[in-house]
């Protein structure tokens, strides 16, 4: 049995740099048309001279057979220069600005420390249909760590969008009912990402039994109400929850660690782990509106020209892959004792 979708877009990823960008890259680059690529490097992609460097290191990592074409995201810190965001938005360097709150997440000690200091930025951003891509959370001594993006959708997101209610936003991998509900009861205007990992785990998953690493990521697995709310949202038929993959990796020594780094490294399975939950949902019928129609319209874009085909087949991710990146340093993909049903039938060149 096949199933054929147009090429989807990942509009949420990590796709680092250097060597590991060169080693990860194609795991993207051959499944998907455009992915919105990440600007928490560890020097953050905070202007628009880093962010043409960076795409063109991007670009000159892209095999030659893939039709691949990266679409960058500026980080906003509280000195943004309104000039340079206007200029490399119109210039079309980068097509959103990533909001990390300070200390949430890998890479954001240089993020917002107060939302409000970049009220001035929300603004123009609003004034010429920028769209503003969000981590989600808010991390403080007073938070419960499942409670984060609540606090977030409380002390943030409410009053942005209440202050700025053109503003274009994407919620990035939702993670809670809190969340997915909050999205349904918007208007248009606000759109989600959903990871795979967070469609197919809970925190069980995580830690009952043995714990497992590879499944740390940030927001946190939630409980399963919440997994099962995220089913609801893929199910239903708001057209505003989109394929975004959050594929984090981070070296093996970092990741297996007795202070674990947050990210999971999913692009290579992702696409058979999204494909697998539709299927198991019964939903298979609204993979491609999710994988490659929705975010598109959201960004604006055009809806990419080329399919990709799976194939029926009953496999299990769980043997731990070694992905070597130079003497000291290796990365693993995701791997688990779930079975996956479908296969990505790749091009043959
Ligand atoms: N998702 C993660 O757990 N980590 C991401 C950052 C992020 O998306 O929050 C990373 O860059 O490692
Ligand atoms: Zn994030
Ligand atoms: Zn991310």
């Amino acid at each position: 049995m096949l199933l054929k979708i147009i090429k989807p877009d990942d509009f949420h990823i990590h796709l680092r740099e250097k060597e590991i960008l060169k080693k990860i890259l194609p795991y993207t680059s051959q499944f998907f048309g455009r992915a919105l690529v990440m600007p928490n490097l560890n020097q953050p992609i905070i202007n628009s001279h880093f962010a043409s460097v960076y795409k063109k290191e991007i670009c000159s990592f892209i095999p030659k057979l893939h039709k691949f074409n990266p679409l960058m995201t500026l980080y906003l810190t509280e000195n943004c220069d309104k000039k340079m965001l206007v200029d490399g938005f119109l210039n079309k360097i980068f097509i959103a600005a990533k909001m990390y709150i300070s200390n949430t997440t890998t890479n954001s000690e240089k993020g917002i420390k107060n939302f409000e200091n970049i009220f001035h930025i929300l603004e123009i951003m609003q004034k010429i249909g920028m769209i503003l891509s969000v981590h989600g959370e808010i991390s403080d001594e007073k938070t419960d760590i499942f409670d984060r993006e609540a606090k977030f959708i409380e002390k943030v997101m409410i009053p942005i969008r209440k202050n700025f209610p053109k503003l274009k936003i994407v919620f990035e991998h939702i993670s809670t009912k809190i969340a997915v509900e909050y999205v349904i009861s918007e208007d248009s205007l606000l759109g989600a990402t959903i990871t795979p990992h967070h469609l197919m785990f809970n925190y069980n998953d995580m830690l009952s039994n043995k714990i497992k690493p590879h499944l740390y990521c940030f927001p946190i697995l939630k409980k399963k109400i919440d997994q099962f709310a995220l089913h609801k949202a893929i199910s239903g038929n708001c057209n505003r929850f989109f394929l975004g993959t959050d594929s984090a990796p981070h070296v093996l020594k970092n990741k297996e660690s007795s202070m674990g780094f947050a990210g999971i490294f999913n692009s290579p399975i992702a696409l058979e782990m999204y494909a697998t939950v539709f299927d198991n949902l019964n939903i298979l019928n609204k993979l491609e509106n999710f994988c490659s129609i929705n975010g598109a319209n959201f960004y604006n874009l055009p809806i990419n020209k080329e399919h990709i085909t799976f194939f029926k087949e009953t496999f299990y991710p769980n043997k731990k892959q070694i992905i070597k990146i130079n003497k000291n340093n290796y990365l693993s993909p995701i791997f688990f004792e779930k079975k996956l049903n479908w296969k990505i039938k790749l091009k043959e060149y």
